[in-house]
């Protein structure tokens, strides 16, 4: 089988989310490739933590797995728990006759204020899947063997709805040719190593250890490479205020260049130029941040709505591919 499903930006792109059939229920879900559980906002979820959200009704398909448990808390500090059934998921057509649906029974205030999502749809690898007592697989690992091919694509847009397809590659999608990179699997993640980074022809560094995350919404970069980004951008600061880098809406925002497999990709400036800091709307909140305290890079949302990227598990040496729109 294969499919495909509309990606829908919040607003300034904060996230992107998903019609999927839980149990013949269709809820919004935001699908991350940072993260490897499919848990979803229920009728056990306290209605004072699910006001305004579309629940998950277990009692009409699902089959309770007794016992099992889950809880994950996110990079972000935000966070969930609950319980587990098996039902039916469709995701653009694709059918997983018995997927894990993680009911949550509590989410953090994150969760419970964005009444546009009602949960995630894990695609990292299920080995950090935190289901206990037996780990679960995500949706992808679950249909993979009935895919026409064992991959996903991701097509996340600026400002308009994108797509995520299974099973196939559409080549009307992106330009020029796919580069593909080897993935490490040992921490779970997409994991890759990016390489050198530049804007204005200058070179800023070389970014390293990478992971490719739908579920995050900038760019975390090493901390000389995001110095030296911002050393372009006249009036720009390093705010504790305001949370990370700013700098004035009108300034001129270089485009981000980064080499991925010996081919160089660009992030526009405009995509860096990310949502107004402030309620004066007279400084912006950059697109690219610092990786500090995180270990590695993290190449979210504003990275990859100017890529298509093919998820690749078609071979036993998973590999990330990456093109221009
Ligand atoms: O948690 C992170 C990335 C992150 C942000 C800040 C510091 C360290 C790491 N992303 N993420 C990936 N999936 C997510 C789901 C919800 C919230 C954030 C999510």
């Amino acid at each position: 089988q294969s499919g495909s499903v509309a990606a829908n930006p919040e607003q300034y792109d904060e996230s992107y989310l998903c019609p999927v059939q839980v149990g013949g229920q269709t809820l919004n879900l935001d699908f991350d490739t940072g993260s490897a559980d499919l848990w979803v906002f229920s009728t056990l979820t306290p209605a004072s933590e699910s006001t305004g959200h579309a629940k998950y009704n277990p009692k009409t398909s699902g089959k309770a797995k007794s016992g099992y448990t889950w809880n994950i808390s996110y990079g972000d500090n935000s966070g969930a728990s609950g319980t587990v059934y098996a039902d039916k998921v469709v995701v653009g057509g694709v059918t997983a006759t018995s997927q894990a649906v993680e009911a949550a029974t509590s989410v953090s205030t994150q969760f419970m204020q964005d009444t546009d999502n009602d949960g995630l749809l894990g695609l990292a690898f299920s080995t950090i899947n935190t289901v206990q007592p037996q780990q679960q697989t995500t949706f992808f690992d679950t249909v993979k063997g009935t895919l026409a091919k064992k991959l996903f694509t991701v097509d996340l847009k600026a400002g308009t709805a994108g797509t995520y397809d299974f099973g196939y590659i559409d080549n009307s999608k992106y330009s020029g040719t796919i580069t593909y990179v080897p993935v490490k699997t040992t921490n779970g993640f997409w994991e890759f190593t990016a390489g050198a980074a530049t804007a204005n022809n200058r070179s800023l560094g070389s970014v390293g250890d990478a992971i490719a995350d739908t579920g995050t919404t900038l760019m975390y970069l090493p901390t000389a490479v995001t110095s030296a980004y911002y050393a372009q951008i006249s009036g720009s600061t390093n705010s504790a205020d305001a949370g990370g880098y700013i700098f004035p809406c009108d300034a001129d925002v270089p485009d981000f260049h980064i080499a991925i497999g010996g081919k160089s990709f660009t992030v526009p400036g405009e995509y860096i130029n990310f949502t107004p800091a402030d309620n004066s709307g007279e400084q912006c909140f950059g697109g690219i941040q610092p990786n500090t305290g995180i270990g590695f890079t993290i190449l979210g949302d504003v990275f990859l709505k100017a890529m298509f990227v093919v998820f690749d598990q078609t071979t036993s040496a998973p590999r990330l591919g990456f093109a221009a729109q």
